[in-house]
């Protein structure tokens, strides 16, 4: 901009995976975190895939991750907040797993503004 300074955009993918990997390792292993480890068990909960069409969850993000599927930061947003989105959408807010999604959203929100990296 005229005048201004012009700040390039960094665009290192080393930089980014290894972001995402201490980033993803530090939400999985947080106290609220063991809820979304798995896929929901339709064993367990019968009706949740009639009412959760995008499903998601820590393990499925730790395979993309190491597919290298999360070139940018906002795939990896996504998918976290989804997998919080399902969770608040399918239990009450008096609910353990309800007040996990809060609780480890807070955490991750906390950690990923600390990167500088959510555009
Ligand atoms: C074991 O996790 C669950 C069990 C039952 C319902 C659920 O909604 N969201 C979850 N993560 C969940």
């Amino acid at each position: 901009p005229p005048g201004g300074i012009k700040v390039e955009e960094v665009e290192d993918p080393e930089l980014l995976h290894n972001v995402l990997k201490n980033l993803l390792n530090s939400v999985k292993n947080h106290a609220s975190a063991w809820p979304f480890q798995v896929p929901v068990d339709p064993n367990e909960v019968a009706d949740y895939y009639d009412h959760i069409k995008y499903p998601m969850d820590l393990k499925t993000m730790t395979e993309r991750f190491k597919a290298l599927y999360y070139v940018k930061v906002r795939l990896f947003h996504a998918d976290l907040m989804r997998i919080f989105k399902n969770c608040r959408f399918y239990n009450h807010p008096e609910t353990e797993y309800y007040k996990c999604a809060n609780n480890l959203e807070k955490y991750y929100l906390h950690k990923i503004k600390e990167t500088g990296l959510l555009d």
